[in-house]
C-alpha cells in the first residue's frame, strides 16, 4: 500500500512529546469529542459510516480478488472484514485506541503518540475512541485501515476508497472540461491582458481552488460530493462566502521584484500541499499551470499521502493516474492539459513529494521536530499553499481558539515559509476574523463553519 518512497523514515523519527502539546493560548483548548460537538457527530456517525463503505467495497471486489489472486485473495478478503468489523466495534463501543503491530516505519511514531496521549489523561486512564483528541481519533481511524490492509495480503496494496475516488473523478468531467477550455483561452489571450488583468485572472483560480475543496469524500461520509457544474459561473456569488481573503498579500508575495510576464522569472519555488484528489487535485493543477504561465514561479512542488487517507486525499496514483486520464480523454483541451503537466513532470518545474508525516496525527508546530527533513524541504519554498480543512486543522493545532485571534499566532513555532491556507470550513475551527463575524455567522447559520459553504484564503 506504501510506494517505496514512503518507507524514507523522516530522519530523527523521534516524537518530541512535552512541545506537540503545548499549554494552552487564550480560549484554545482541543477540539474534544464532546456530546454533541461535530467532533463527537463525527465519530458517532461519521466515521462508522466511512468503515462501513470499506466492508462494502473490500465485499464487493470479492470476485476480482479471487480473479486475480485465486483462493488466497478469497482468504484476504475475509480477513479484512472480519478485521474492520472488529475495528468498527472497537470504535462503536468506545474500546481503548490500541497501539500498531504491522511493523511499519511510522509505527513507532503512532505508539509513541499514543503514550503522550495517555500521560496526557493521567490517572491510568487509556485514551478510546471517544476519550481522545478528535483530531487523533480520525487520523488513528485511517491509519488502523491501513495496517488492516498490511495484515490481509495479498490484497495489501489495494486502495479501499479508489472506486469512490474514481467515481467522483467521473461525474466531474463536465466541470473539468469547463476549466480546461477556460485554461487554454487564458493561455491564447495572456500577452495582451494588463497586469491587472492578470492578477484578476490569477485570483479567480485561487477562487476555483478554493471551492473545489467542497469536493471531499470525507465530509460527505463517501456519499457523492462531486463537482456537477462550471465552477467559474458561480464565483461571483460565492466571493460573500469568502471570510477571509488574502489573495492581495499572495500576489504581492508572488510578485515583488519581479515584472508580471516578464520570461526571466527569477527561480521561484511554490508548494502545494494536496488535499482531495479528483475535482480538487485538478483545480490544483489549474492553479499550478497558471503560476508557471504567468511566470509568478519557476517551480511547483506538489506534496500528496504516503497511504490512503480521509477517504478521498491524494496519493502519488491518484497523481500520475488523473494525469493519465486527462492524456487519454477524448476532449481537446483537456488532453492538452494533460500533456504539458506530463511534460511539467518531465522537465522539472513540477515536483511530487511524499513523506511519512502528512499521515502522523501531529499538529504541523511539531513537524520541525518530527520530521526536520521536511520541513527543511519546505523551508526552501517562495509560498507554500496548504489546501483543505484537515491542514488547517493541523496548522492551528485543532484547538478551539477565539475567531480573533490571528492566523500566525494559532501557527505557533510553524514558519517554514510565507504560508497560505486555501479552505473552506468543514470542521469547527476558525483563527483571524474580524471581531464579531464568528458571532454573527453562529447567529445567522449554525453550521457556518461545518458546511463547506464558507471558505477562506488565509495568509501568513
Ligand atoms: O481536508 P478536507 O478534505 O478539506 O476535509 C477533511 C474533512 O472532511 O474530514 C474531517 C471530517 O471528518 C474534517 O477534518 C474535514 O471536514
Ligand atoms: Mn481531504
Amino acid at each position: 500500500m506504501r510506494s517505496e518512497r514512503c518507507r524514507k523514515r523522516p530522519s530523527q523519527v523521534y516524537c518530541v512529546l512535552g512541545s506537540a502539546r503545548s499549554s494552552a493560548i487564550g480560549r484554545s483548548v482541543l477540539s474534544i469529542i464532546g456530546a454533541g460537538s461535530f467532533a463527537y457527530y463525527t465519530v458517532k456517525d461519521r466515521l462508522p459510516q466511512i468503515l462501513t463503505k470499506v466492508i462494502d467495497t473490500i465485499h464487493r471486489n470479492k470476485k476480482k480478488f479471487f480473479e486475480e489472486y485465486g483462493k488466497e485473495g478469497v482468504e484476504a478478503e475475509k480477513k479484512a472484514i472480519s478485521i474492520f468489523s472488529k475495528l468498527r466495534n472497537e470504535m462503536q463501543t468506545n474500546k481503548p485506541i490500541l497501539p500498531l503491530t504491522d511493523n511499519c516505519q511510522d509505527t513507532d511514531i503512532w505508539n509513541q503518540y499514543l503514550d503522550y496521549q495517555k500521560t496526557l489523561l493521567g490517572n491510568g486512564e487509556d485514551p478510546s475512541w471517544f476519550r481522545s483528541p478528535w483530531l487523533y481519533v480520525e487520523c488513528y481511524l485511517y491509519r488502523r485501515i491501513q495496517e488492516g490492509m498490511s495484515f490481509s495480503p495479498p490484497i495489501s496494496e489495494y486502495d479501499v476508497f479508489r472506486d469512490v475516488k474514481n467515481e467522483s473523478f467521473f461525474q466531474s468531467q463536465q466541470a473539468m472540461m469547463a476549466l480546461c477550455t477556460h485554461l487554454q483561452e487564458l493561455k491564447k489571450t495572456i500577452a495582451s491582458l494588463s497586469k491587472e488583468q492578470r492578477q484578476e485572472e490569477f485570483y479567480r483560480l485561487l477562487q476555483v481552488s478554493l471551492w473545489g475543496n467542497k469536493c471531499d469524500l470525507s465530509i460527505s461520509g463517501g456519499q457523492d460530493n462531486s463537482q456537477k457544474s462550471s465552477i467559474l459561473a458561480s464565483l461571483e456569488s460565492l466571493k460573500s462566502f469568502i471570510l477571509v481573503n488574502n489573495m492581495d498579500s499572495l500576489w504581492n508575495t508572488l510578485t515583488k521584484g519581479k515584472d508580471v510576464g516578464s520570461e526571466n522569472a527569477l527561480k521561484t519555488r511554490v508548494d502545494i500541499v494536496l488535499d482531495n484528489a479528483g475535482f480538487e487535485l485538478v483545480t490544483d493543477f489549474i492553479l499550478a499551470d497558471a503560476i508557471l504561465f504567468f511566470n509568478l514561479a519557476t517551480e511547483v512542488h506538489f506534496h500528496g499521502k504516503c497511504i490512503p487517507w480521509f477517504v478521498s486525499d491524494t496519493t502519488k496514483h491518484d497523481f500520475d493516474w488523473t494525469i493519465q486520464q486527462f492524456l487519454a480523454v477524448n476532449h481537446k483541451w483537456m488532453s492538452k492539459c494533460g500533456q504539458t503537466w506530463k511534460e511539467n513532470l518531465k522537465k522539472g518545474s513540477w515536483v511530487y513529494h511524499e513523506n511519512l508525516f502528512w499521515t502522523l496525527p501531529h499538529e504541523f508546530w511539531s513537524m520541525e521536530k518530527i520530521a526536520p527533513d521536511l520541513y527543511t524541504e519546505l523551508k526552501k519554498s517562495d509560498l507554500i499553499f496548504f489546501k483543505g480543512d484537515l491542514n488547517y486543522r493541523k496548522l492551528t493545532g485543532d484547538r478551539k481558539w477565539d475567531f480573533t485571534v490571528p492566523f500566525s499566532q494559532a501557527l505557533k513555532t510553524f514558519h517554514p515559509a510565507p504560508l497560505c491556507s486555501i479552505r473552506t470550513l468543514k470542521a469547527d475551527i476558525q483563527v483571524g476574523l474580524q471581531a464579531g463575524i464568528g458571532e454573527r455567522l453562529s447567529a445567522s447559520d449554525a453550521n457556518w463553519m461545518v458546511s463547506g459553504k464558507y471558505g477562506v484564503i488565509q495568509f501568513s
